[in-house]
């Protein structure tokens, strides 16, 4: 498979088609004695469209795995609608779900030790085929994922105990891109890897995006991996959306606090930098060197 030639981070080609959005949605928590409650989400409304990145970005306790939970149809807002290719989720009804569990596919913060350790790399990576029902040759579909991945056919006898934790961080990749989605929702992918594990895993995010017209909606605490990968951001507050727009001008000229804090409380990479290492990972793909 060849890597599209894309040193930055471009425009989608598209208009937004909102294949999956949260309209005016709220999510209030009610303590079991049924006195305290918190409002985790106060009226956010947010879109993923097909090939857009756009990262999910806020301090500690702003609402995004709550807003990421709404949007996996994990729960359901107290108030507003999740709505996927325009309908409106329902997550009790089972039967309607599976073409939405088929789309919008999670990739958890350290998904290489979500592995279940006891399945090969085969039967992890066809797992969601069989539980989803979809029909064919699973084994062609894990083979065409571990390319897809950059990883050798060669693995897909063995087990999470005997690849390499990079390896296992796109076992886990092909795992959510075999059933062939169109949405990725990845809660802090990169959080916890190393600085080269977590750029390739960036690169091969963006590369898959590109490649396959993927939606990627990235929750992070981490603004140059939101930056590097992203088109645009949201960043939520308190459980509102406090700004959202084109992910470089809000990093470099702030303009909401709530964005200016997060962008001057962490130590930063520059620009440059970033997309240089980027792309040092996407030769390394071309030339085949991935470990
Ligand atoms: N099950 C729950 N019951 C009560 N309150 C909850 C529950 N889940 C989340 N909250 C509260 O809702 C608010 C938003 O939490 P959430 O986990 O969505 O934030 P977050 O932005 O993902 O935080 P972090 O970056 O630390 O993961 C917080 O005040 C949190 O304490």
């Amino acid at each position: 498979m060849s890597i599209p030639e894309d040193s930055g981070v471009e425009s989608p080609t598209d208009a937004c088609d909102g294949l999956l959005e949260a309209i005016d949605v709220h999510r209030i928590f009610t303590s079991h004695h049924g006195r305290d409650t918190v409002t985790a989400l106060d009226g956010v409304s947010i879109s993923i469209c097909a090939g857009q990145r756009r990262a999910l970005i806020g301090s500690s306790g702003s609402g995004k795995s709550t807003l990421l939970s709404l949007l996996l149809a994990a729960e359901r807002p107290t108030r507003g609608t999740v709505r996927f290719q325009g309908e409106v989720i329902e997550p009790r009804k089972a039967s309607r779900m599976r073409p939405f569990r088929r789309a919008v596919q999670f990739i958890p913060q350290d998904c290489a030790a979500s592995l279940d350790p006891r399945m090969t790399i085969e039967e992890l990576v066809t797992d969601p085929l069989r539980r989803l029902g979809i029909p064919g040759d699973h084994r062609h579909a894990a083979l065409q994922a571990l390319e897809n991945v950059h990883l050798p056919s060669s693995l897909l006898g063995r087990k999470r105990a005997e690849i390499s934790g990079g390896q296992a961080q796109r076992v886990a990749i092909a795992r959510a891109v075999a059933i062939g989605p169109k949405i990725l929702l990845a809660d802090e992918p990169v959080s916890g890897l190393d600085l080269p594990l977590r750029d390739q895993v960036l690169s091969l995010l963006r590369e898959l995006s590109l490649e396959q017209h993927l939606g990627v909606l990235l929750v992070t605490h981490d603004l140059d991996a939101a930056r590097a990968l992203c088109h645009d951001a949201v960043v939520l507050d308190r459980g509102q959306v406090a700004d959202r727009g084109d992910i470089r001008d809000m990093m470099s000229d702030p303009q909401h606090p709530a964005t200016s804090r997060l962008v001057h409380s962490m130590p930063r990479i520059p620009s440059e930098l970033m997309e240089a290492r980027l792309a040092h990972h996407a030769d390394r793909t071309r030339e085949g060197k991935f470990g």
